[in-house]
């Protein structure tokens, strides 16, 4: 069966400043990701892990290697792919629903669908009573919401996540990954996931793979079964979580260790 994502020896190298040497990224990353899996990627500081998602998303080209999407490299951006990153990037003036219309304009849909599909996804987050609210009047997890509404409504194949989470508080992040995996479970999304949070790639990952320290490279893929949750169970208590996040610890602890170092020896350079 062909991946629905083949990474397939990847490198980005950025060019330096001048005549300066330049940063490699990213060096041969492997990575296969089924149709519908919920991937997760970690790894250290620095290690390339938003530029191997920017590869993905088409908006840079890798210097070697090929990223294949259904059997076909990437050569660019695509509503078969939707983007949430850290920041909401949500236009002030329009609504929530005129935020998620926002997406549909561009790539042609009628007036009345736009509407319709937005009300849908807007429900699918939970947010059908704050369709009307302009982004200053929702809350941080709201408005993530929103986004993650927005790239949906397109029916992307592929949903990019880099940090979605990241800016929001403890409770507010855990509600929204119980949620996440709500819609990726209905939607049956194929997920490529970034996070710094150990805690949360366990939660959310069906695989976790985890990068070295730069250049990025696939350490290990870790997969991750927490076994049987009962829907009154907290899964991040279970015995399962704690080893997985255990074993995900000990690979990065090395990684950042050197993240460190290398900082160290660029700094005093
Ligand atoms: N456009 C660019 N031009 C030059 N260097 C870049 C560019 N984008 C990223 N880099 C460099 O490539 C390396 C990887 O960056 P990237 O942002 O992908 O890492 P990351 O793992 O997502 O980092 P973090 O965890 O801190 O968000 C870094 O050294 C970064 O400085």
């Amino acid at each position: 069966m062909t991946a629905k994502i083949s990474f397939r020896g990847v490198g980005k190298t950025f060019p330096g400043r001048g005549r300066g040497p330049g940063t490699v990224a990213l060096d041969g990353i492997d990575l296969d990701i089924p149709a519908g899996e919920f991937t997760v990627v970690v790894g250290p500081s620095g290690c390339g892990k938003s530029t191997l998602l920017d590869l993905l998303g088409g908006l840079e080209r890798p210097t070697s290697g090929e990223i294949l999407l259904d059997g076909r490299p990437v050569r660019g951006p695509g509503p078969d792919r939707g983007t949430v990153f850290q920041q909401y990037a949500l236009l002030p003036w329009r609504t929530a629903r005129g935020n998620v219309e926002f997406g549909l304009e561009a790539i042609g849909v009628p007036r009345r669908q736009r509407a319709e599909r937005a009300r849908e996804y807007l429900a699918l987050v939970g947010l059908s009573d704050f369709e009307d609210r302009h982004p200053h009047e929702l809350s941080g997890g709201m408005r993530q919401r929103v986004a993650i509404a927005r790239s949906l409504a397109y029916d992307p194949d592929v949903l990019l996540m880099d940090e979605p989470f990241a800016a929001l508080d403890a409770q507010t992040r855990e509600s929204l990954q119980d949620e996440l995996l709500r819609i990726w479970r209905r939607t049956g999304k194929t997920v490529v996931f970034i996070t710094h949070g150990i805690d949360e790639a366990v939660r959310l990952g069906q695989r976790v793979a985890v990068l070295t320290s730069r250049p990025g490279r696939v350490k290990e893929v870790v997969p991750i079964d927490l076994g049987e949750v009962s829907p009154d169970e907290d899964p991040r208590s279970r015995p399962e979580f704690a080893h997985h996040r255990h074993r995900i610890w000990s690979l990065l602890r090395d990684e950042v260790t050197r993240a460190q170092q290398q900082e160290r020896e660029r700094t005093a350079a």
